[in-house]
């Protein structure tokens, strides 16, 4: 049986009396990579450990086509988390690792594991302990990328890999994400980096998903309009400015809701597209201002 689709529903997490996230209804469909994002001890790594069972909600339900994931072994062997927590001994060497892995996982791809080990130059025989944190992390991450699940979470993936390793990462990912039918879900700081990789986002803020959205239509509709503060207010004027900032002769304001085709723009007032990493700084500036 093919599992396609990951559902949360209304879930809501709080430690102790300390809440942490409220209301999350997402879903997650096989085929697809999506962005995980949100400022620092926003949730994320708490909405991961929930999905893959590390952790509870304290409300609402999370289901693999239909099934609640709590326990269920058939539907946690589709879903896999490479986190910075890991369980392992300190002394297992990388090979054992990959073991370890396929003892708990169907049809884990050892031949895989071992071809992308030679192409990050990482010795299977190394233990964990001996390798520097950028290696250790790309150990986890070959072991991530192939295991057979349909639904791979990423959390903090490139955490201590350099520049050069964080490319052949990306490449290796997307080889992987196209030779299969799986969901990757990345959560990530390095927005820039992943902007091309995603196709959907989600961001988490203030305990909430402020947004969940296809990528292509999110930029398709953010923008950047700048020019002297009065016409800039004069254009907007009625429409969802999300944040604004100003230097004498110099507004500029951003917003991820799409403009009115219709208004005619000033001379004097420029009109840029966003980036996702623009698009995540406006939509978390506006989420901000409203909790003031
Ligand atoms: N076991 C726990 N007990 C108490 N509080 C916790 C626990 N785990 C997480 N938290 C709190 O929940 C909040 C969210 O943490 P989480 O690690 O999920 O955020 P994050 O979005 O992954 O952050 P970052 O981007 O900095 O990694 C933080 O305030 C954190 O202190």
């Amino acid at each position: 049986m093919t599992m396609t689709k990951l559902k949360l529903t209304d879930v809501s997490k709080h430690f102790w009396r300390k809440p942490v996230l409220n209301k999350i209804s997402l879903e997650i469909e096989t085929g697809k990579i999506y962005g995980l994002l949100g400022r620092n001890g926003t949730g994320k790594s708490t909405l991961l450990n929930l999905i893959s069972n590390r952790n509870f909600p304290s409300e609402g339900e999370i289901t693999l086509d239909g099934q609640n994931i709590n326990n269920n072994s058939v539907a946690l062997n589709q879903i896999y988390l490479m986190s910075e927590a890991d369980n392992y001994p300190k002394q297992t060497k990388v090979e054992n690792l990959f073991k370890l892995v396929a003892a708990s996982y169907d049809d884990f791809d050892q031949e895989g594991a071992y071809r992308m080990a030679q192409r990050f130059n990482l010795n299977p025989k190394e233990k964990l302990t001996n390798l520097s944190t950028g290696m250790r992390t790309i150990a986890k991450l070959i072991t991530a990328l192939n295991v057979q699940a349909q639904f791979i979470f990423l959390d903090e993936p490139t955490l201590g890999l350099d520049a050069a390793h964080r490319e052949t990462f990306y490449t290796e990912l997307l080889t992987s994400f196209e030779a299969s039918e799986k969901a990757i879900v990345i959560s990530t700081h390095l927005i820039s980096e992943v902007q091309n990789l995603l196709q959907h986002v989600f961001i988490i803020d203030q305990q909430q998903l402020v947004l969940n959205q296809d990528v292509e239509e999110l930029l398709a509709q953010s923008y950047a309009i700048s020019g002297p503060a009065a016409e800039v207010d004069q254009y907007l004027k009625g429409l969802d400015v999300a944040y604004s900032t100003e230097v004498p002769g110099l507004k500029t304001s951003y917003l991820t809701t799409g403009l009115d085709d219709d208004r005619i723009i000033p001379d004097l007032v420029k009109i840029e597209h966003l980036d996702l990493q623009q698009a995540f700084i406006a939509l978390t500036q506006k989420e901000a201002s409203l909790h003031d």
